[in-house]
């Protein structure tokens, strides 16, 4: 019986014993299965299986080589089969391998971060006081999650960011900024995305003339510093990235330029350390004590064993009501595959679909279905401990909310009447974060990373490429002409979607 087969044979055995029975059962489950890394705690005790379901799930672990592939991604071996690289995001943020390769990404990651502090000193030396980051995918969500959790008022700098191709989104970022108090970054790896170059080129314009002021104002981060120079952005205001991080894993990269702007380098340091933090355990502890292990084994319980098929993120802080977003990217980029790395069909399901957002807004949206609902949706909830917002009260009552939809969600109700009856047994796993500090924030985000690629591991997939985004920027590509009435399209409802916009237009 493979692994997998072995985890539906436990959830079938464990088809009549709720979550509940789980823990009268087991008092010692509670704090049992719950573990800290630094300022991250987390608690499995409200997932499904139980103590022999949980040896199953190590010995996947074990015969998937969770322990090695961690190695492996550490030392810069190519774990990206597909494109034939190596995803070194860990070097961006510590040394954690001793292997030459590694340690020369260590070297040149920590050369772009002094090369980042100057430019953002001599931005701090003038009178900018607005930054728009131009960026989609991976070269957006998450600087834009980062800024937006950890921007403190008063700020040397509002760093605004603009992805969609939509002008909607360039007319919104723009008004009421001014051209002469605006620097702009254009990030792009590749700098041949469609929707940055648009953009990139209408920040551009409107900058008109200040863009040249203090010696230039508009810079760029990518790999392709030919195509940014060809751009018209000098080489000295170019920051590097490199084939051996992959975009949506690159924010510990110079592609968080504007992070480091919005919080300040120090801070930005901080993140990083607590993204080591995360990767020296996640390579370190034994199976049982690792967290990032006990993350994915979760993952694959629910996905595999028990069918589910989306998966929910409630942040209950207001500071990461965009961590949704991002993990929609680093998880659903990175898993949504069904071949396996040497090109077999996959015979397992892969990546649910990961959805979300934050606490206690989306009770008063979705939840109902969450407590109520045909499809059960397993949930991480997040939460911060101390908060400094200084409103005591509000704290306490969103603490409160918190703890009481993942006890309600797990316990149930119940009732005589079915509509007033909860059926409880939903999963849910509750991570803490002490503070919403640089470092806390650092290591939960390496904490889903390592997450993603330890199930990836199991699946036998390459969490690293994205084939599946290129054909629908093809077509795209195809149909500008069509959309100026020069060509026709292939595909007929296309042509006839042509035609009634062509009429409407
Ligand atoms: O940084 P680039 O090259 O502009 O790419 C942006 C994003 O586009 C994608 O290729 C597809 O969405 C992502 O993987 C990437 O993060």
């Amino acid at each position: 019986m493979s692994e997998f087969a072995a985890l539906r044979s436990h959830a079938t055995r464990l088809a009549g014993s709720p979550v509940s029975r789980l823990l009268q059962d087991d008092p010692g489950r509670a704090s049992r299965l719950a573990l800290r890394v630094g300022p991250l705690y987390a608690n499995f005790a409200r997932q499904g299986f139980d103590a022999s379901a949980l040896d199953a799930l190590f010995v996947l672990a074990e015969d998937a080589g969770f322990a090695s592939a961690m190695r492996r991604l550490l030392d810069g071996e190519t774990v990206n089969a597909t494109e034939g690289r190596a995803a070194l995001h860990t070097a961006l943020r510590g040394a954690t391998s001793d292997a030459p390769f590694a340690r020369e990404c260590v070297a040149q990651a920590a050369a772009a971060r002094t090369r980042m502090a100057e430019m953002i000193g001599h931005l701090a030396a003038s009178d900018v006081t607005d930054i728009v980051s131009v960026g989609i995918g991976g070269s957006d969500l998450g600087p834009r999650l980062v800024a937006d959790a950890l921007a403190l008022p008063g700020a040397r700098f509002r760093v605004h960011f603009l992805s969609n191709v939509d002008g909607n989104a360039a007319r919104r970022t723009l008004a009421g900024l001014d051209p002469a108090k605006t620097a702009a970054i254009l990030i792009s790896k590749t700098f041949g995305t469609q929707e940055t170059l648009l953009n990139g080129g209408i920040v551009r314009d409107w900058l008109g003339d200040a863009a040249a002021l203090d010696g230039g104002r508009v810079y760029a981060v990518s790999a392709n510093v030919e195509r940014a120079a060809a751009f018209g952005i000098a080489p000295e205001r170019i920051l590097p990235m490199w084939d051996w991080v992959g975009g949506r894993y690159s924010l510990w990269s110079a592609v968080g330029f504007p992070i480091a702007l919005a919080i300040g380098m120090d801070r930005f340091e901080e993140l990083l350390a607590g993204a080591a933090e995360l990767d020296a355990h996640a390579a370190g502890a034994a199976p049982r004590e690792n967290l990032v292990f006990l993350h994915a084994l979760t993952a694959l319980w629910n996905r595999n064993a028990l069918g589910l098929a989306t998966q929910a993120v409630l942040p209950y802080d207001e500071r990461l009501k965009l961590l949704p977003n991002y993990l929609q990217q680093l998880v659903m980029e990175s898993l949504g595959k069904s071949a396996r790395l040497d090109g077999a069909p996959l015979h397992e399901d892969t990546v649910p679909v990961w959805w979300g957002g934050p606490g206690t807004d989306t009770q008063h949206s979705f939840f109902q279905a969450l407590h109520q609902g045909t499809q059960v949706v397993p949930a991480d909830f997040i939460g911060v401990v101390r908060s400094d917002d200084g409103y005591a009260q509000n704290h306490r009552a969103l603490l409160a909310n918190l703890l009481a939809q993942t006890q309600a969600l797990a316990n149930g109700q119940a009732s005589d009447d079915p509509h007033r009856a909860y059926a409880g047994n939903r999963p849910s796993t509750l991570i803490l974060l002490d503070a919403l500090t640089p470092h806390a924030l650092g290591a939960l985000i390496a904490l889903y990373e390592h997450s993603v690629y330890l199930q990836s591991v199991a699946w036998g997939i390459n969490a690293f490429d994205q084939f599946g985004v290129e054909l629908g920027k093809q077509v795209a590509n195809t149909l500008l002409p069509a959309l100026e009435g020069k060509a026709r399209a292939d595909d007929p409802v296309t042509q006839a979607l042509l035609d009634e916009i062509a009429t409407r237009g």
